[in-house]
């Protein structure tokens, strides 16, 4: 079965892809290995069958990532709050292996790990119906101010969209595509990847009435029949 849409994480090694991905799938976070090339999930989203792709943040499998986005319906540009470099490398090295991606593609951009910063009690408060399924506790201590702000997040969001030549009006708002998310909690990663999901629908259908030829997938040919998760290392 060829799944109908793509959506594809980028991000520096790290920054938590595999760890997000596992959370919204599985329901849990586990210790995680560092990616080696990419591996995928099927969502059963309505009607649609979506892959989402997990790819390498390490240096050494970078060429890999714009196979991975070839005609992707979404692309998650994912860093780690806690480390401003993870932001930059976003634009220094991820950006430009989305040039494969779908022409209508959207961008997310996600700040992950946002327990470990002494805002997130903050963000419960006033996040309240959106409470992680277990309530954090301890480790109070070891909070440390964020590095990264959302309005550095909107602000690359923007140079994307100069980037990909797209006019504001065209595309969702920056702040509805900056996202902070914990994929030790929870926090948002149901919203993280459902609001992309709804995204991606209209895409889907624009692709499919389209016929294949822009959306064709050497990379899950074979890996495609399982239906679970794959790997092509
Ligand atoms: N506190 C905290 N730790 C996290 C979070 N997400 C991931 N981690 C930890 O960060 C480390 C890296 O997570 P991964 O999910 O493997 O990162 P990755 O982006 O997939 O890394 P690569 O596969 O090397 O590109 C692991 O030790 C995770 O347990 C989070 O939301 N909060
Ligand atoms: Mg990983």
């Amino acid at each position: 079965m060829k799944p109908d849409g793509k959506v594809v994480l980028l991000g520096d090694m790290n920054v938590g892809k595999t760890s997000l991905l596992h959370r919204y799938m599985e329901r849990r976070f586990q210790d995680t290995i560092s990616t080696v090339g990419g591996a995928f999930y099927l969502k059963q989203w309505g009607p649609y069958n979506i892959s989402i792709w997990d790819t390498a943040g390490r240096e050494q499998f970078h060429g890999l990532g714009s196979m991975y986005c070839r005609g992707a319906a979404a692309v998650i540009l994912t860093y780690d709050v806690n480390n401003l470099q993870s932001l930059i490398e976003l634009e220094d090295r991820f950006l430009a292996l989305t040039d494969t991606a779908s022409t209508d593609c959207i961008f997310a951009i996600v700040g992950n790990k946002v327990d470990l910063t002494n805002e997130y009690a903050l963000l419960l408060e006033t996040e309240e119906e959106n409470r992680p399924e277990k309530p954090v506790t301890g480790c109070i201590s070891t909070k440390v101010q964020k590095q990264v702000h959302l309005d550095d997040a909107v602000a690359l969001y923007k140079k994307i969209l100069k980037y990909k030549m797209l006019d504001e009006k065209d595309v969702p708002a920056a702040e509805k595509m900056c996202f902070e998310t914990s994929a030790k909690t929870g926090y948002k990663v149901d919203y993280l990847f459902e609001t992309i999901f709804d995204m991606v629908v209209p895409i889907i259908l624009r692709q499919q009435a389209e016929g294949p030829l822009q959306t064709v997938e050497i990379t899950n040919y074979k890996s495609a029949k399982r239906t679970k998760s794959g790997c092509c290392a």
